[in-house]
């Protein structure tokens, strides 16, 4: 059986912004599909009929994606399925499939009744890898190949296949961080998880380094100030509202009251980091000019997607981003992600390459 669907995972209330985003991205290299996305479910299904989603899988990759947090290659779903016996059809599948994997992951949406499922997938732990391992399908050797079990309720399931390179290694796409105990706020989670999205582990010592300056504009009352600081950073503190008093006490931040979309900085820094609630363009067009002036080496910054086309209005920004840099010939890689710990808005992460 050739899988012809692929799977995504995402925040629930954003089914609508990945499908037109797949759908998009799809298109513009060829595919056409049809799309499975039901608001507040938490996932999207772009089914291809007669076509191999394995191709397509690997021409979006992951990475690119903004709104979706996984993505599989994925066969038809289970569905009524007995609640007597669920693993004897999931076997029947696998087999089918020819499937090969070196490990299962059960997941479910991240909603209410996709928590309430965490008995069924825990009554299953043990028995369904033993049946997957009797039948020859799951191995200790298959290129590292992940299979994930979608629950969407106790009789229905949907199976997926990952690949390494191409996937989110965490289960249910979802990176969680604990909540630093003296950050002025939980918005600090945004700029670690940013981190750890868009900088690979192995660049931090080089990339988020002490004695490296900052700028954090909209950085009342120090959330993102908080992680610069913690990486032992020098940060211009932008912002009319108060800083966190521990956080200025560490002598490592500069608080000037000014307004983020005019102030410059004194010489050229290594980070810029915004988060401040302005509409879309406005904040990219204040960071094409540190950009295009080198003010900054790198660049995370918010967009904040109040609007109902919330993946147009990023494309829109993205694009002329990138346009933008093109013409002044300034090499970058530009990602964008809708992270965990993002609600209505997006971050992007902006590397000068030269
Ligand atoms: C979402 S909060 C920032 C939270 C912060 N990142 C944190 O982790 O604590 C947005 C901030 O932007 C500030 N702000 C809004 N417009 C601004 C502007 N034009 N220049 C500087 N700061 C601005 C607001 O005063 C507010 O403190």
């Amino acid at each position: 059986m050739i899988p012809h669907e692929l799977l995504f995972y995402c925040r629930p209330g954003f089914e609508h912004d990945l499908g037109a985003e797949v759908t998009d991205k799809a298109s513009l290299i060829g595919w056409n599909g049809s799309l499975q996305a039901e608001t507040n479910s938490g996932y999207v299904r772009f089914i291809l009929p007669g076509k191999p989603a394995n191709a397509l899988h690997r021409e979006i990759p992951l990475d690119t994606l903004v709104f979706a947090r996984q993505s599989l290659v994925a066969l038809p779903p289970l569905v009524g399925i007995s609640r007597d016996d669920r693993i004897s059809p999931i076997v029947s599948q696998v087999l089918e499939s020819g499937w090969s994997f070196e490990s299962i992951w059960q997941e479910t949406p991240d909603t209410n009744d996709g928590k309430a499922l965490s008995g069924l997938i825990k009554a299953l732990e043990r028995s369904l890898p033993s049946a997957l391992k009797k039948c020859g399908a799951l191995r200790r050797k298959a290129g590292k190949r992940r299979l994930h079990l979608f629950w969407t309720n106790g009789d229905s399931v949907q199976l997926g296949m990952s690949f390494p390179g191409n996937r989110s290694e965490q289960p249910g796409g979802i990176l969680r961080l604990r909540a630093p105990r003296e950050a002025p706020s939980r918005s600090t989670l945004k700029l670690e998880e940013a981190w750890h999205v868009f900088v690979p582990r192995d660049a931090w010592p080089t990339r988020l380094s002490e004695g490296m300056q900052a700028a954090d504009l909209g950085a009342a009352p120090g959330g993102w100030t908080y992680q610069l600081v913690r990486k032992g950073m020098y940060v211009y503190a932008i912002d009319n509202g108060p800083m966190d008093k521990a956080l200025m006490a560490t002598g490592q931040v500069e608080h000037l009251r000014e307004d983020g979309f005019v102030w410059e900085p004194p010489n050229r820094l290594d980070w810029l980091v915004c988060d401040i609630v302005d509409k879309p363009m406005r904040v990219v067009e204040m960071v094409e000019r540190w950009l295009l002036r080198r003010w900054c080496r790198e660049a995370v910054f918010n967009l904040k997607l109040p609007m109902k086309q919330r993946w147009q209005e990023v494309e829109r920004c993205l694009s002329c981003l990138d346009q933008q840099l093109r013409e002044a010939r300034v090499a970058a890689e530009i990602r964008c992600r809708h992270l965990y710990h993002d609600r209505e808005e997006v971050t992007v992460h902006v590397r000068l390459l030269a």
